[in-house]
């Protein structure tokens, strides 16, 4: 038989403004999750959140995109929606769409990862989850993780990895897909990859045999609510260990916390800050992003663990090399390229303040 893992998530509500979930909620999500695994639904599950983003990992034997799973994890969401309500929580049920669930929570606001596998003997899971920024974030460590020899000596030197990886693509504003094969299309592939806001990695697969080997959240909510309403703040599940890369291979490359989009207003570029999850809580300039961590052993359908893998001294030179990109940015204000290009505020409140100054223009002589 074989595992799913779905790891769902939402905004719905937090304080102060957009920090950090509040815990009532994430309890609220507990006791939905709790009912679908007394009643089968599921096999096991995990909360947790990463800033104002609640992160609902799941695992079951019904497939990706099953009803009954997305069903769940869309009730719990509304559930907590009611309570973030009550609370007068900042942002209540901010990144649900729809009113009414319509069979698959894709296109409905929360975010969505998912992958189904035959488990090996011992199978480590690792689950990213961020805030402040968009699916593009993972591009740059899931190419370093799955193709750069230069991070993952297991490329060089493992016959289970040597052959490489497929990288599924999508357009996300072209509504297409394109699956290059590293490394031997590793130009082309990165000629779209450098691009993070428009293409960005779906799954990524084992060329050997078409083993599954990650999985990333691809949804843009300002595309699907055509205005700004809060950041996709993706998630994105990655296997590691024996025919995969190692879990510190995993990891490697936040080490270097890269200039991502996202940040105060979804509309600015700041290093990803790699963090523990007492410290997914962004607050300067709310921000600047952040991602955790959390590595499982995945058992019979069974989550065991976590471990809360950026909880590690050896990240504390990141963290501070992050506090000083994100001083150094700041400095712009609101210049380009701390601020993001022109076309990428399309889906920010900038078109108002635009709109208004257009009578102002005159041609020029
Ligand atoms: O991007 C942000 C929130 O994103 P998120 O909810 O994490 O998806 C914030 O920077 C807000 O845009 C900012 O705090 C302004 O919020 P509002 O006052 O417009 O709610
Ligand atoms: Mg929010
Ligand atoms: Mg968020
Ligand atoms: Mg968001």
């Amino acid at each position: 038989m074989k595992t799913t893992i779905s790891v769902i998530k939402a905004d719905v509500g937090s304080l102060a403004g957009h920090v950090r979930a509040h815990e009532a909620l994430k309890e609220k999500c507990d006791e939905i999750l709790s009912e679908a695994k007394d009643t089968g639904v599921l096999e096991d599950y995990y909360i947790t959140n990463c800033g104002d983003d609640i992160d609902l990992i799941m695992t079951h034997h019904r497939g990706e995109e099953d009803e009954e799973v997305h069903e769940t994890a869309w009730n719990a969401f509304k559930e907590a929606t009611k309570l973030a309500r009550e609370m007068k929580l900042y942002g209540a049920g901010q990144d649900l769409l729809s009113d009414t669930f319509s069979g698959n929570i894709k296109g409905l606001g929360p975010g969505c990862a998912e992958m189904e596998f035959k488990e090996r003997p011992s199978d480590p899971v690792i689950i990213f989850c961020c805030d402040k920024t968009e699916p593009g974030a993972f591009n740059l460590p899931l190419f370093r993780i799955f193709a750069d020899p230069f991070n993952t000596a297991g490329l060089v030197i493992d016959p289970s990895l040597h052959n490489g990886y497929k990288f599924e693509i999508f357009d996300v504003i072209e509504h297409k897909k394109v699956i290059m094969s590293c490394p031997e299309e590793m130009y082309d592939l990165l000629a779209l990859l450098g691009a993070i806001s428009r293409y960005v990695i779906k799954k990524i697969y084992r060329k050997d045999d078409g083993e599954i080997a990650a999985s990333v959240s691809t949804e843009r909510l300002n595309i699907m609510a055509g205005k700004y309403i809060g950041k996709d703040d993706p998630v994105a599940i990655v296997r590691s260990q024996s025919g995969f890369p190692a879990a510190g291979e995993v990891l490697e490359p936040f080490s270097v916390p890269h200039l991502v989009g996202g940040w105060m207003r979804g509309s600015h570029n700041g290093p990803l800050m790699p963090v523990p999850q007492k410290n997914a809580t962004p607050v300067r300039f709310d921000g600047p992003p952040r991602v955790i961590g959390l590595g499982f052993q995945v058992a019979n359908c069974k989550l065991i663990g976590p471990i809360d893998l950026f909880d590690d001294p050896a990240f504390d030179r990141s963290r501070v090399l992050a506090s000083e990109i994100a001083e150094y940015m700041r400095r712009h204000g609101p210049f380009e390229p701390h601020r993001l290009p022109s076309d990428e505020m399309e889906y920010t409140t900038l078109p108002e303040i635009l709109e208004k100054l257009k009578g102002r223009f005159e041609d020029i002589e």
